[in-house]
């Protein structure tokens, strides 16, 4: 691709080189070019992409795209925000991958994940080809490509794997697109058929500061829907589907010029479950909706597991899959690891392990919880270092008002110290009557204290890291796995 092309539709501030030479590819890591890549620097919040122009020559970059002029011998391209342009570098070096997926994106503080398999698994059992893009892994249906280091990747890494898919067949991506990513233009470009939006509740104010700042950055999922670089070939009009049981939804809906959805269960909406009953293994509803209207009984449990399944019935219906497809579909899935993931070893008491590290979710699986649980309830629960603050008092509040006993223990304190994080945690819960608390510094301990005082009919709620299996202690990633520490302690107290 001559860069000469590309950098004929972006705004620029100086070009120093030749502009007519050919780019094979594109990296923004020094440490992963390829000879023929242009190199992309992005002033990071650790360091400045900046600094590493000459370690990317050095490993056979041909051009560099950068914010201020840097000491290199190749040609250099000058803008005001690489972030913001890199997105275009990517779909054009790379073959525009995404023009010829039908893209779904899931935004919202909770459930992503969930919906996005919900959405991935109709469309296969549908027939269709697929890829996925989460917090988990991404996979298509040929199989894991790899396990994800972060939900939503950046903008090159994204297109690469966009390409990856298309190249392995696939016809559909759903993906979850996280507020970062739409901050920081890693999602640029790329023209979601549908677009998914879950529920919005505190997280991440580390990084967006403010509730409306962070409403906001989802918000632009919906008001950039149909908005690329190229019109989408085949036509069709994108659909933006909303939680109407959220607020925010209103806002989004406003905000958008294409076709809006919606579902939930306590507002009028397009899609809406009623009559819904919660039991220990499942949860079975009414859905309906214009000329549907059927009986669904789900294998994952939970009012939030109602509200997924409903935003990925909406998001299939937009792609034009029948309902008993949907329907069939739903009723067959077992789950999503970590996510309400139950360990059984022998012993005469539930252990759940739970992906919910923000008030609401935690909230949602205490709640679900109370619902079936005729004994204690003991909740494990620790806070993410280097993240929302703010957090911290709130969910051990949420665990101490819905638990019999509350664990305060550590999560990832990557390089926080965990102390100070459990007495962030502590402050929430410290003066408030009644409160039954320990605190373990240690993961394993607090695991230990739980399974070790819990009896038949109690349930042990360990939330937080679900799927993962390490604990990113500084900067170090030791193995960790809640499931197998667990089941591990239980075998040990038989
Ligand atoms: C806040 C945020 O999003 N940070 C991302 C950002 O990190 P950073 O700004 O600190 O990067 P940096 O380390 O300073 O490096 C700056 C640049 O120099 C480059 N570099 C660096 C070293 C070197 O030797 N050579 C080199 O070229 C890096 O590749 C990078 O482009 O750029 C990095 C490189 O692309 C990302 O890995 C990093 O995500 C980190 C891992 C992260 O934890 N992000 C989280 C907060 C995140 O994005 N989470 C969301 C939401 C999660 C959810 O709720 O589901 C997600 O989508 O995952
Ligand atoms: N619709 C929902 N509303 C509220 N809480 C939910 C919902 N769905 C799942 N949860 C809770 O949130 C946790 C995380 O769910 P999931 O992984 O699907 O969300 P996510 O949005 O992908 O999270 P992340 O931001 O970490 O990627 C679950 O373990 C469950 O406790
Ligand atoms: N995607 C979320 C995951 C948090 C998981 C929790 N275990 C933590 O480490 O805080 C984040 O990066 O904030
Ligand atoms: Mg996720």
């Amino acid at each position: 691709m001559q860069l000469r092309h590309i950098v004929d539709q972006i705004v620029l501030k100086e070009v120093r080189g030749l502009l007519d030479i050919n780019v094979t590819g594109i990296s923004d890591d020094s440490r992963h070019v390829s000879p023929g890549d242009l190199f992309v620097a992005y002033r990071g919040g650790h360091v400045d992409g900046h600094q590493y122009v000459q370690q990317a020559v050095a490993a056979g970059a041909v051009a560099v795209l950068v914010e201020e002029p840097v000491d290199v011998l190749c040609t250099q391209v000058i803008v005001p925000s690489t972030r913001r342009v890199a997105p275009i570098f990517a779909h054009t070096i790379l073959g525009r991958p995404a023009d010829d997926l039908l893209m779904v994106g899931v935004t919202g503080t909770n459930g992503k994940t969930t919906t996005v398999t919900l959405i991935e698994q109709i469309l296969q059992q549908a027939g269709h080809a697929t890829g996925l893009i989460g917090t988990i892994e991404q996979r298509t249906s040929k199989g894991e490509l790899r396990s994800s280091s972060m939900t939503t990747p950046e903008a090159v890494q994204l297109v690469q794997t966009l390409k990856e898919m298309r190249e392995l067949g696939a016809r559909y991506v759903v993906m979850e697109v996280s507020s970062h990513a739409l901050e920081l233009a890693r999602v640029a470009g790329i023209g979601y058929r549908v677009a998914v939006f879950t529920n919005l509740t505190q997280d991440h104010l580390d990084f967006h500061e403010t509730m409306q700042a962070y409403g906001e950055a989802k918000g632009k999922l919906f008001s950039r829907l149909g908005n690329v670089f190229t019109p989408l070939a085949d036509g069709l009009l994108p659909v933006a589907v909303l939680n109407a049981d959220d607020p925010w939804s209103r806002i989004y809906a406003g905000n958008t010029v294409q076709q809006v959805l919606t579902y939930g269960i306590d507002q009028e909406a397009d899609i809406r479950a009623t009559d819904v009953s919660i039991a220990a293994h499942g949860v079975s509803f009414m859905l309906r909706a214009h000329h549907i209207q059927k009986e669904v009984h789900l294998h994952m449990t939970g009012r939030f597991s109602v509200y997924n399944a409903l935003a990925a019935t909406a998001g299939a219906l937009a792609l034009g899959i029948d309902v008993d497809t949907i329907v069939s579909t739903l009723e067959q899935v077992t789950g999503v690891p970590g996510r309400f993931e139950r360990v059984e070893a022998g012993q005469p008491y539930t252990i759940l392990v739970d992906y919910s590290h923000t008030p609401d979710s935690l909230e949602n699986a205490l709640t679900t919880i109370r619902e079936f649980c005729t004994g204690r309830v003991f909740t494990v629960v620790g806070c993410g270092g280097d993240r929302d603050r703010k957090k911290r008092p709130l969910m051990a509040q949420v665990a101490a008002k819905y638990s019999d006993v509350t664990v305060l223990t550590s999560d990832n304190p990557r390089t926080e110290d965990p102390v100070c994080i459990i007495d962030e945690m502590e402050e929430g819960i410290r003066h408030l009557p009644g409160v039954e608390y320990v605190r373990h510094t240690s993961r394993v301990d607090g695991i230990r204290y739980a399974l070790t005082h819990a009896t038949s009919g109690d349930v042990v709620l360990i939330a937080g890291k679900g799927h993962e299996t390490y604990q990113i202690i500084g900067t170090v990633k030791h193995d960790f796995d809640d499931r197998l520490v667990a089941a591990q302690i239980v075998v040990e107290h038989l």
